[in-house]
């Protein structure tokens, strides 16, 4: 069959957008990867399916797929990419989109400047949530990644996060110390790894080595983990923005019992259909 799609990016974090409303296909692990390929498909860090709901209180359920074809709970760049997606293909006529994802319901706000705003849910600072080893919360964690000794911060956006602090995000070791962590046992359901360098209490500068892809140009859910752990640590303000090799997004998190905000841009790059 002839699949139609919709390629769309975050500040570089691309990903192929199925309407799975207006075409009925079922999306196995080898379709994504097919889709995913860069070289024989189309190409992209993730794969996004715009579903009918299975529950009456949101508008939309939102599927997340990685590159490698595994699906996953939570995609904060990709939500931005939903959002402007449902209102351009006039799926639906609301300014605020309540959609259902494995890691909970978020809200989606068209905002101005064709921003996107996401309320994307409160954090999860307890280790057996995010899931990760420890024996109990704490703001920093000792953790022994390649014989090499870190004090890492944990947070879950939904999906799992570690975050490494790095003098210079320009020299961090992403491409070697990335893999590694990503697979670390302490995090049994493998871990998103950003390395964050601190500018000063209103921003940082951060690289993502996702769970599934790789280092992505950037990571939304990576960089409300980074804040988060910012924030706790001692380090920032409540609103950060967050300079990504593809862009900026600003944070804003106002601590425990509230959600983390964000903001930023979403673009469309063209349309196609691909035989699946
Ligand atoms: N690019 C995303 C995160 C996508 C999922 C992630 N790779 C995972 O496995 O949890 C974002 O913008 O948040």
């Amino acid at each position: 069959m002839q699949l139609r799609f919709t390629k769309m990016h975050g500040l570089g974090n691309d990903f192929v957008v199925v309407d799975l409303i207006t075409q009925r296909f079922k999306l196995k692990p080898h379709h994504i990867r097919k889709l995913a390929d860069r070289h024989f498909g189309v190409g992209c860090d993730q794969v996004l399916a715009v579903e009918i709901p299975t529950r009456p209180d949101v508008d939309f359920r939102y599927r997340i797929y990685n590159a490698e074809g595994s699906e996953v709970e939570q995609c904060g760049n990709g939500a931005r990419c939903f959002a402007r997606y449902v209102v351009d293909k006039r799926l639906t006529g609301k300014q605020v989109i309540r959609v259902e994802t494995l890691a909970g319901v978020i809200e989606l706000e068209l905002a101005e400047n064709r921003q996107v705003r996401v309320d994307m849910g409160q954090p999860i600072l307890e280790p057996a949530q995010i899931p990760f080893q420890a024996e109990a919360q704490a703001e920093y964690y000792p953790l022994e990644i390649d014989g090499q000794s870190w004090q890492v911060g944990a947070v879950s956006m939904g999906n799992p996060h570690v975050v490494l602090p790095v003098d210079n995000v320009d020299t961090a070791p992403v491409a070697q110390i990335g893999p590694i962590a990503e697979s670390h046992p302490r995090f049994p359901q493998r871990v998103n790894v950003g390395f964050m360098q601190i500018i000063n209490r209103d921003k940082i500068r951060l690289r993502v080595f996702e769970r599934g892809v790789g280092e992505t140009l950037a990571c939304g859910t990576g960089a409300c983990a980074a804040a988060v752990a910012g924030i706790v640590q001692g380090h920032l303000n409540d609103t950060v923005t967050v300079e990504l090799p593809g862009g900026a997004l600003s944070i804003h998190w106002s601590g425990p019992g509230h959600p983390v905000i964000m903001t930023g841009p979403a673009t469309t790059v063209f349309e196609g259909q691909i035989q699946v």
